[in-house]
């Protein structure tokens, strides 16, 4: 990621129209393009864009905040930014009793942050606390055409309203918290385009998952990936958010997909949502947000949804996946040297031999959360496979939903009852074992299913050993005691 530059030190070299001109079809431009453009300040080698909204959490931030306060700036915009608190909180009962000194000390500091800049604060323990980029559509504030930024990667969820939405350095945090602008030059686009209906029981998590292991971890380099086609359009936003969340771990600077009345019905009436005539205004300018017929994208990739099934991960990267039928490959079969040094690294640190089936990997840990997989229509759809079922005797299961508003919800529909019934333990709201630092980890060596975006080495906790599943696939592996699908309960839907 860039450092950031200060307005004035850019270079002002203007280019010409940002969409492609053809002969006979007029300006035609991307949705990727349409945003940008709308956004851009003054143009060069990188693009000076106007930031609409900046999220902000306890672990990227402090560092920005004490350079505004070295260099004596207030922050421009405190009415554009909202924060809460998500990495580093615990998530058992009564979260505030359990905070450690560093967690506390971050959690303070943040507060402190916050009431002197005027800064919205969730912070823990209230009722709109959760994962930064749950709680950002849950509340309305992330809408179609916006410019959004985080500290943080997966700020890609948010380009599932048609946002063009980033993650970015602390450096650029404090350039945005003082100018509410962002140097960013201008990306390159990619067309993920999904078609046909996916085999049944197939999540969106299935569907990021197979489409990272189809276009692998830098397939998306540099790019803002529109995802499109009949599969895409098919997804609920929960769903779209699960794949845009995971656009990242392709490499790719962030996702998006183009809104319409899915995500105009999810955003409808929410708190910060346009109402009344400003919302019949919203949704004219809205209907515009899409790529025009002919507009041209720098790569692209056609996917035929109707081979999918259900996936989980076997290596250390998100491409090292196969459908749940599947076996650990060999690494001999991979023809990239650097793929197969690779695998052979993975299959090491997993301790897995080539041809293992899948279903044949025993889990003894359960993770069902994070802003991948946190959203209730996540837990239902875990809770759909638990009701009436165990957790294995050998397997710790554990269900953190994704904001307090989900874990209220949640807990009005009884799925809390659910989880506790079969076993697991229900979790107030923060990142947890996805990221494994506020004491939720895998044990050293241990397997986990988890419906996390990230399976690195020690991601899950110093030694773990991460399986990326779906919601439904990461219940019925509870059940099992092994890596399974939800088909293998006689669950499919
Ligand atoms: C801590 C934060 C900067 C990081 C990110 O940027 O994604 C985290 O959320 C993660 O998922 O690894
Ligand atoms: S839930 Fe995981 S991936 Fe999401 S922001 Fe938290 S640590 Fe990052």
């Amino acid at each position: 990621m860039r450092g950031h530059r200060r307005p004035q030190r850019a270079p002002p070299r203007v280019r010409a129209a940002a969409g492609e001109r053809r002969p006979g079809s007029g300006l035609v431009t991307t949705l990727a393009g349409k945003v940008w453009d709308r956004h851009v300040i003054e143009r060069g080698d990188a693009d000076l864009l106007y930031i609409d909204m900046h999220l902000l959490h306890e672990l990227t931030s402090p560092q920005a905040f004490e350079g505004l306060r070295l260099a004596g700036r207030p922050v421009r915009r405190p009415d554009l930014a909202v924060a809460t608190a998500d990495h580093n909180v615990p998530t058992g009962p009564d979260p505030l009793s359990l905070l450690d000194g560093l967690a506390a000390r971050q959690l303070r500091v943040q507060q402190e942050n916050c009431a002197r800049h005027g800064i919205e604060l969730h912070p823990l323990g209230s009722p709109g606390q959760g994962v930064v980029h749950v709680i950002g559509p849950e509340l309305g504030l992330t809408q179609p055409g916006m410019t959004i930024v985080c500290g943080d990667s997966h700020t890609a969820t948010l380009g599932a309203f048609g946002a063009v939405a980033f993650g970015i350095g602390t450096s650029q945090v404090e350039h945005v918290l003082a100018t509410q602008t962002l140097w960013m030059p201008r990306p390159r686009t990619m067309a993920v385009t999904v078609r046909g209906t996916p085999r049944p029981g197939t999540s969106a998590k299935d569907l990021a998952l197979a489409i990272i292991a189809r276009i692998g971890t830098a397939g998306g380099t540099g790019t803002l990936i529109e995802y499109r086609g009949d599969a895409i359009a098919a997804l609920p936003m929960e769903g779209r958010m699960t794949v845009c969340n995971m656009a990242i771990e392709s490499g790719a600077r962030s996702g998006m997909i183009a809104p319409d009345d899915t995500t105009f019905a999810y955003l409808e009436g929410r708190e910060r949502s346009p109402r009344g005539r400003l919302w019949e205004r919203a949704l004219d300018d809205w209907r515009t947000l899409r790529t025009d017929d002919g507009a041209a994208f720098d790569r692209e990739a056609v996917i035929d949804a109707s081979a999918i099934g259900p996936q989980a991960s076997w290596g250390t990267n998100p491409a090292q996946t196969t459908g749940i039928d599947g076996t650990v490959p060999d690494p001999a079969s991979f023809g990239d040297a650097a793929e197969r040094a690779a695998a052979e690294r993975a299959l090491a640190y997993m301790d897995l031999a080539p041809g293992t089936a899948l279903r044949d990997i025993a889990v003894s840990t359960v993770f069902i959360g994070s802003c991948t997989n946190g959203r209730l229509a996540d837990l239902r759809a875990a809770a759909d496979v638990m009701r009436g079922r165990r957790v294995a005797p050998s397997v710790r299961a554990l269900a953190v939903p994704g904001s307090t508003r989900v874990k209220r919800q949640a807990e009005d529909e009884g799925l809390d009852e659910v989880f506790r019934a079969a076993g697991f333990e229900w979790r107030s709201s923060g990142c947890s074992m996805c990221v494994g630092m506020n004491g939720d980890v895998v044990e050293p060596g241990a397997h986990s299913a988890s419906t996390s975006n990230r399976n690195f080495e020690s991601r899950q906790g110093p030694g773990a050993r991460t399986h990326l599943v779906s919601p439904a696939s990461a219940a019925a592996s509870a059940v099992l005691g092994h890596l399974a699908s939800a088909a293998d309960l006689g669950e499919v839907r």
